[in-house]
């Protein structure tokens, strides 16, 4: 269910750093399309070696994506087997990982970090739809593809990338370290649902509106586990219609979290010119 990548098509460039268990380079692929050599730039995503064992669960994360495709889903050419290197071949996404790129930027507008929420929130209504769980949605999995220019008037473009190694694979202490990402119940079963995929959502959303901070960084997994052990929630934003909205996501209990669609139609129903003028001149607009 791959289209498998020859080692000898792909040239590695620099490397780009690492996610879990698995370390990032820039590089290229070529391919022969009638007749004519296509050279491809392309995001190689390597297992650790540490972590081979994992490897089946590392290319079905991969799979999940080659199977359908949607235009705020990362798009994975296929893999490529070769001595003991396991790799990802997927597209380059031009700005990379959307919580290093909120970490590093000042001035993004609550209209860019909203159009952000509305795109992630597409793609997870289309996974839904396909009843596809992706069980790791945050801020470092979401890559922006378009910065977006205010004055051009043109909007980010993001990608939701691969979910990773299952959770189940790779222990408790890893799980315990996903709070408040991880939807409280996987922490029993570590089995995951679509409703998982919408307290993590939640979770996503405050790490945008708060300019890529980590929610609960200064926490250790004991009082990440005590966190949810006390069914606490996130602090609150002062934008209270989109904290509401966080908090229905993060809903101790599933079956009461929002559908998708209606997780579209508030974010649509965020009026965010009054806030930011409110936010802006702290006066309400006239
Ligand atoms: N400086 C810089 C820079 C770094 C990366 C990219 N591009 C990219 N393309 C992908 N397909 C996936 C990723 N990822 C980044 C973290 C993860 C972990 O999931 N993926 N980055 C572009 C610029």
């Amino acid at each position: 269910q791959f289209h498998m990548i020859k080692h000898e098509d792909l040239t590695w460039k620099e490397s780009l750093g690492q996610g879990s268990f698995t370390h990032i380079s820039r590089g290229s692929k070529t391919d022969q399309r009638d007749g004519v050599t296509h050279s491809t730039e392309v995001l190689l995503k390597v297992l650790d070696a540490n972590h081979k064992n994992c490897w089946e669960s590392f290319f079905e994360a991969a799979s999940l994506m080659s199977q359908i495709s949607h235009k705020h889903l990362l798009l994975v050419y296929g893999i490529s087997v070769h001595k003991s290197k396991n790799v990802m071949v997927q597209e380059f996404v031009k700005h990379g990982a959307l919580d290093l790129y909120l970490k590093r930027s000042t001035s993004v507008s609550v209209s860019w970090k909203l159009d952000v929420a509305k795109q992630l929130a597409c793609a997870l209504n289309f996974l839904e739809e396909k009843n596809i769980t992706h069980g790791n949605i945050c801020a470092k999995n979401l890559l922006l593809a378009r910065e977006g220019d205010p004055s051009a008037d043109n909007s980010p473009f993001i990608k939701l990338s691969d979910p990773g190694i299952s959770m189940a694979l790779l222990g408790k202490d890893v799980v315990l370290d996903r709070i408040p990402w991880v939807a409280p119940e996987v922490l029993d079963t570590l089995e995951i649902e679509l409703e998982c995929d919408k307290w993590s959502f939640g979770s996503t959303l405050w790490e945008i509106f708060n300019n890529g901070e980590a929610p609960l960084q200064g926490l250790d997994p004991i009082q990440k586990q005590q966190f949810y052990e006390h069914f606490s929630n996130l602090p609150v934003l002062e934008w209270t219609e989109l904290a509401d909205l966080i908090i229905q996501c993060m809903q101790y209990q599933p079956e009461l979290r929002p559908s998708c669609r209606s997780i579209i139609r508030q974010l649509n129903s965020l009026i965010t010119s009054d806030y930011e003028i409110l936010h802006a001149t702290g006066t309400h607009p006239k």
